[in-house]
């Protein structure tokens, strides 16, 4: 449209939830000051207000931005997030409903072979996979936190994390903190989206200030899709031959006991899907993911308040959140770019919505366009976005296809659920195999360690699925694996001893500790890089 290829020196955000902020804020905080930065947002459309679990990169993200960690442990209820724990999701071979749990962290190698083989090979007593090698249930059971308040003592103590934090209170601190650097901020309703005659967008109309010029466009503006979908008509990609669950119900909860704080998020199976519990400082979000054609809102709402029991307060009642499960056919359109809920969503089972936004960020950094929004610029990006939608996609599926719940028709139906070629190819490998590293190629978020952790935390090859006797190679020696579990198990017990009690430690971040034996200075993990469990 330009033949000058002039620079781009404006850049309108539309939408004030957590995508339009995280963007508006972290682009003020990277792009150079002659960038100008506007957050258009509408006083009478609320946020999705939920999304409260983030993804390891979430502490980098901060870091970068700036954002005083004092600030954000005390407004956003921060609080600290090692893993999603899944409770009920699989059955043992007498049908009896178990938990395992997903880690962020790779699993160690015994002389150079991964800890799996071993696992998958001789099992380690009453011990799950996960608690083979990592201390994270027994730091869950002891109510411990990833820092530890004398590093000295602790053998893992760079050990990472991700966040729970308050969505509504997250959105209000970035906006504060982009607002004070320099983002201007808008309050009022885009009415209408000018065109011009290339099909780019030239203009916004605002309810009030009027007719607004723009250059680059980030739409923010949650599942409708004001910019990408209704006025640039950009095709929406429905996943539901992949993914059953289209709904959501939410409903905010207390604490049962306010000393006991889990630092993970959990999901539990339920009749029609599965129910998040999100535990921050000060309450405890929870809700319900479920699938419409199995289940109407009322008797989703038994389901979920019968799940909850007397933990859901007096005469409260959840709020049904219906949700568009897909994406945008291109997350960038022209001169728009669909960051958030208005470029695509995939059911929230493992927290991955602000990691694709914060993501996205990144990307349009990387590839910023000048105002000719160049085909190549706009390809690269695309294609960064496919590979996340596609490796998200795949992980979640995997969830549903190695369920073997049979207690109702949802967790059947969800099995039957189409999958790509390409997890079908793998899930056949894996029949045979372990998941190794050149299975999965380059990834964001998943690799082959955490669809070995899905695999054998589900304990699919003990209940019948794939070959009786795996492919393998590797001598594996019976005494090692014993010498390793032995090892391990006392480690772990030292990780617990010394890692800190979850809430004295969140009191002491957000500054509100009495207890002069430790301070925050002690706790200097968090400006530490992450290393994970
Ligand atoms: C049930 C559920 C659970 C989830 N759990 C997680 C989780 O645990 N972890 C995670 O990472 N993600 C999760 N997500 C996703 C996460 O909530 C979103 O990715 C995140 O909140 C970003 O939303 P958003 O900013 O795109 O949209 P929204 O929060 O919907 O914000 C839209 C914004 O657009 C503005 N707007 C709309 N129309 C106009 C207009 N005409 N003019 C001006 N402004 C307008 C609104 O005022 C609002 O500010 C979950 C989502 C759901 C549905």
């Amino acid at each position: 449209m330009h033949s000058m290829a002039e620079p781009v020196t404006s850049i309108t955000v539309v939408g004030g939830g957590t995508a339009g902020w995280l963007a508006a804020t972290y682009l003020r905080s990277k792009c150079a000051p002659k960038i100008a930065i506007t957050l258009i947002e509408s006083p009478n459309v609320p946020t999705v207000g939920v999304g409260e679990a983030t993804v390891p990169h979430m502490p980098v993200t901060l870091r970068e931005m700036g954002i005083d960690d004092k600030e954000f442990f005390r407004r956003c209820n921060t609080s600290f997030k090692m893993g999603v724990m899944f409770r009920g999701w699989n059955v043992d071979h007498k049908g009896r409903p178990f938990d395992y749990m997903n880690p962020f962290a790779p699993p160690p190698k015994i002389d150079g072979v991964e800890a799996g083989h071993y696992f998958q090979a001789f099992g380690a007593g009453r011990r799950d996979y996960i608690q083979s090698f990592s201390p994270l249930m027994d730091l869950l059971d002891a109510g411990k936190c990833p820092l530890s308040f004398n590093a000295k003592n602790d053998p893992m103590p760079r050990a990472g994390y991700a966040y729970h934090l308050d969505a509504g209170a997250f959105a209000k601190m970035l906006a504060e903190v982009g607002v004070a650097r320099g983002v201007e901020h808008v309050l009022d309703d885009v009415d209408g989206v000018e065109l011009d005659d290339t099909g780019h967008v030239a203009a916004l109309n605002l309810r009030a200030l009027g007719r607004r010029p723009v250059q680059l466009v980030i739409d923010c503006t949650g599942f409708k899709g004001l910019v990408i979908r209704e006025a640039l008509g950009e095709p929406f990609e429905n996943y539901s031959d992949y993914l059953a669950n289209d709904r959501a119900m939410a409903l905010p909860i207390p604490h049962a006991d306010p000393e006991v704080l889990p630092a993970a998020t959990s999901s539990t199976a339920l009749g029609a899907g599965w129910s998040w519990s999100v535990p921050l400082y000060h309450r405890i979000g929870t809700g319900y993911v479920y699938s419409s054609a199995h289940r109407t809102d009322d008797a989703a709402r038994d389901d979920f308040m019968a799940h909850l029991g007397d933990r859901a307060p007096k005469g409260a009642e959840p709020r049904v959140i219906p949700m568009r499960i897909g994406r945008m056919r291109r997350a960038w359109v022209k001169n728009c770019v669909a960051l958030g809920l208005s470029g695509g969503f995939i059911e929230p089972l493992e927290s991955t919505a602000i990691h694709m936004i914060d993501m996205g960020i990144r990307w349009l950094l990387q590839y910023f366009p000048s105002r000719d929004y160049e085909e190549s610029t706009r390809a690269a990006y695309n294609r960064c976005a496919d590979e996340m939608y596609n490796e998200v996609r795949d992980f979640i599926c995997l969830h549903y296809r190695l369920g073997n719940r049979t207690d109702t028709d949802y967790w059947c139906d969800a099995r039957g659920l189409k999958i790509t070629d390409r997890l079908e190819g793998w899930l056949d490998l894996w029949q045979r195999q372990l998941p190794v590293e050149m299975d999965i190629g380059r990834a964001n978020l998943f690799d082959h360690n955490t669809f070995q952790a899905v695999l054998l935390g589900k304990r699919v090859y003990e209940n019948g699925w794939g070959a009786a006797r795996l492919n393998r190679s590797f001598a594996l020696s019976e005494k090692r694996w014993k010498a390793f579990l032995r090892d391990s198990a006392a480690r772990n017990m030292a990780v617990v001893k010394a890692k800190a009690d979850h809430r004295r430690a969140l009191r002491v971040l957000r500054g509100e500790a009495t207890d002069g034996a430790v301070t925050r200075q002690s706790l200097g993990a968090v400006a530490d890089e992450a290393v994970l469990f």
